[in-house]
C-alpha cells in the first residue's frame, strides 16, 4: 500500500495523544451495486496476500474477506453477497445473510463510483441502510481515476445529498489513492476493543470455499442471464500426492438445467477445459504448489427453490 501522507522537510512532532486514544478493532461491510468496485476495494486493503491463515476463526461469520492491521487498530472486512430484491429462495437466504451481516458490523461503506451518476439501484441500497441504525454509514467515492476532478467534485457532493454520513472519501483502489487514508478513517470509527484476531491472519475463510469460489469465477466468465444464479461449485476433495508436489482437487459445478450443464462443458469439453485452466491459475498461487484440477458438471434440479439441495450447497 502506498502512502499518501504529505511529506516534509520539517521534523514532525509526535502525535497528539487523546485522552481517548487507543487500540480500535471492528467490522466493516461494503455494499453497493455490482461492479463499483467493492471486491477490488477489498482486496487492494488487504494487501495481495490472499493467504490461507492457519488460525482458527474466533467468530462464526461466515464470510470475512480479510483483515487489515494497523498499529492503531484493526479492520476485519465482512463480505456480503449485495443487497437485491429476492426473487428465489436463494435470494431470500441470501438476503437474510446480508442481514444478519449488517445487522452486526460496525461500520457499513456505500461504494458508489465516481464515474457514473447515482441511480435508482445505489439510492435503494442507500434506503436499505436505515435497517441497521447500530452501523456508522460511510459513503466511499470509488474509481476516482477514472474520473475527471470535477466530475468527482460532483459525485462527492451529489453523495452528501443521500443522508448524514459519518465519513465521505473518494479513493482509487487501483491506483492506490487515499486508501492509506481510508483505513485509518475506518478504524477510526470502530469501537475501542483489544485485537479481534491475532496479528498474522488474513482472512478466515476456509481454503475451500475460496478454491471453490475461483472456480465459480472461472466458470462465469462470458455466460449471462440467469445462469450466473444457477451455478454452484462445492469440494468433494483435496487430496495431497505422496509422491509428488502436486494437490488434486475434485471439484463440482452444479447447474439446475441439462440446457445449462451443456453450455458449461462446451463442444466437445472446450468450455470446461478453459473453465479449468483459468481456475487453476489464481488457485495455484494460493495454495503455493501445483493442482490437479478434476470437474464434474451436475445437474440438481431447480436447487435455488430446494431447501435441502440448498444446504447441501452449503447456502
Ligand atoms: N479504474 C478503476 N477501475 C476499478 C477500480 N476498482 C475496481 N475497478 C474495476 O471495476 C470493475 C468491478 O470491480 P469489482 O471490484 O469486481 O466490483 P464489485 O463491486 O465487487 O462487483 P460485484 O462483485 O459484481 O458486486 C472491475 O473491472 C475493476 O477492475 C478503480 O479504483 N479504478
Amino acid at each position: 500500500m502506498t502512502h499518501d501522507d504529505q511529506n516534509t522537510d520539517h521534523p514532525q512532532p509526535e502525535p497528539e495523544v487523546l485522552p481517548d486514544a487507543g487500540y480500535r478493532a471492528g467490522f466493516v461491510s461494503f455494499v453497493g451495486r455490482p461492479n463499483v468496485g467493492k471486491s477490488t476495494l477489498t482486496n487492494a486493503l488487504v494487501g495481495q496476500k490472499v493467504a490461507i491463515t492457519s488460525s482458527k476463526p474466533q467468530t462464526t461469520r461466515k464470510a470475512i474477506r480479510g483483515i487489515v492491521h494497523e498499529d492503531t487498530g484493526q479492520l476485519i472486512i465482512v463480505d456480503t453477497p449485495g443487497i437485491h430484491r429476492p426473487r428465489t429462495l436463494l435470494g431470500e437466504r441470501l438476503n437474510d445473510l446480508v442481514q444478519s451481516t449488517l445487522s452486526d458490523v460496525d461500520v457499513i461503506g456505500l461504494c458508489v463510483p465516481a464515474n457514473e451518476k447515482i441511480g435508482p439501484g445505489d439510492k435503494f441500497i442507500n434506503e436499505q441502510l436505515d435497517h441497521y441504525p447500530r452501523a456508522k454509514k460511510v459513503a466511499i467515492v470509488t474509481k476516482i481515476d477514472a474520473a475527471p476532478r470535477p466530475t468527482t467534485a460532483e459525485q462527492l457532493s451529489e453523495v452528501q445529498k443521500l443522508r448524514e454520513w459519518d465519513l465521505i472519501i473518494p479513493v482509487s483502489a487501483t491506483s492506490s489513492i487515499q486508501l492509506d487514508t481510508l483505513v485509518r478513517e475506518l478504524i477510526a470509527l470502530m469501537p475501542t476493543s483489544e485485537p479481534l484476531y491475532p496479528a498474522d491472519a488474513i482472512t478466515d475463510e476456509v481454503l475451500e470455499d475460496r478454491i471453490a469460489e475461483y472456480i465459480r469465477e472461472a466458470s462465469l466468465e462470458g455466460v449471462h442471464d440467469e445462469l450466473p444464479h444457477s451455478i454452484a461449485v462445492t469440494i468433494d476433495d483435496m487430496i495431497e500426492r505422496e509422491d509428488k508436489d502436486i494437490l488434486d482437487i475434485f471439484a463440482n459445478i452444479f447447474v439446475e438445467r441439462d440446457s445449462q450443464k451443456a453450455i458449461i462443458i462446451g463442444k466437445g469439453g472446450s468450455r470446461l477445459r478453459d473453465v479449468g485452466q483459468q481456475a487453476r491459475i489464481p488457485i495455484e498461487k494460493l495454495v503455493g504448489k501445483q493442482v490437479f484440477l478434476s470437474i464434474r458438471v451436475k445437474v440438481a434440479k431447480d436447487w435455488q427453490r430446494d431447501p435441502k439441495l440448498l444446504g447441501r450447497l452449503g447456502f
